[in-house]
């Protein structure tokens, strides 16, 4: 196996109550990886810490060989870590067009330039990746006036902006219809496998999962508890206890 990220005994602490203990985790290149388990079982904390978001976390991570401990979101988006993140509030009376080339923008690094060539590159750039999530018809809608649907895979298109080596996305499909969720997640699956790019998410639906994921890690009250092929997590029977057991 070769692990584009490797984190070794990562513990984060809220205050006196330890939310991650010792996760240590393998996330192979090209896979399609999700985070499952019952709420309050790390699965957020685990994301944020791989996406540099939080103080004070403990243990060793390493990204493409390199160690990526305690580097701040922007570093980690430069070196190839991109996550989604929801559209804030400024931006949404602007268009879907603006909002995606802010991110292209951003993610080229050169804010100032006035360059028309630079111009057009992130036009076409910001262009394209409205077709990858099929809202190129609605480039110039307010983003206000989106379904969820539509506003997610926009917000997908804002991450790919960058061309993460591996996106992060914590539950991409929450508040979505089954239809949508579906929808999103072969999406995002074909975008990965085009691109061969790697992809850890955090999925409360079980058949999304089923369908998307290479491989599942199953975390409870802070811990690893399994990892495995979508059928295997499925028989097994400590998962099967956990999700029966009523506990989440
Ligand atoms: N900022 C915080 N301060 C204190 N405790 C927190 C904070 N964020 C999370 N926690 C606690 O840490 C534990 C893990 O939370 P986390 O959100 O990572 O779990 P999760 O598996 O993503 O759950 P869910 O499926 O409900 O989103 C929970 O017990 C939660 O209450």
């Amino acid at each position: 196996m070769d692990p584009i990220l490797s984190a070794r005994n990562i513990r984060k602490r809220y205050g006196a109550f330890l939310a991650l203990k010792d996760v240590t985790f393998d996330l192979p290149r090209g896979e399609r990886h999700a985070l499952i388990g019952p709420n309050g079982a790390g699965k957020s904390t685990f994301i944020a810490c791989v996406a540099g978001q939080l103080p004070g976390v403990e243990g060793k991570m390493i990204f493409r060989g390199e160690d990526i401990t305690a580097l701040t979101p922007a570093s980690l988006a430069k070196k190839g870590i991109g996550r989604t993140f929801q559209i804030s509030r400024a931006f949404l009376q602007m268009t879907v067009m603006e909002n995606i080339m802010a991110a292209v923008v951003i993610a080229s690094g050169r804010w100032t330039s006035l360059s028309r060539g630079l111009y057009r590159d992130n036009l076409e750039k910001a262009f394209g990746l409205l077709e990858t999530v099929k809202l190129d018809d609605r480039a110039a809608a307010r983003v206000a006036d989106l379904s969820l649907g539509d506003r997610k895979r926009l917000e997908f298109g804002m991450a790919l902006a960058g061309d993460p080596e591996l996106l992060l996305l914590d539950e991409p499909t929450a508040g979505m219809s089954i239809k949508e969720r579906h929808y999103l997640m072969e999406m995002v699956a074909t975008r990965m496998e085009e691109t061969g790019k790697t992809l850890l998410f955090v999925e409360h639906d079980i058949d999304v999962v089923m369908k998307i994921a290479q491989r599942v890690t199953v975390m409870a009250r802070g811990a690893v508890l399994v990892v495995g092929t979508p059928a295997e997590i499925a028989a097994n029977e400590e998962v099967q206890a956990i999700y029966l057991g009523g506990h989440h």
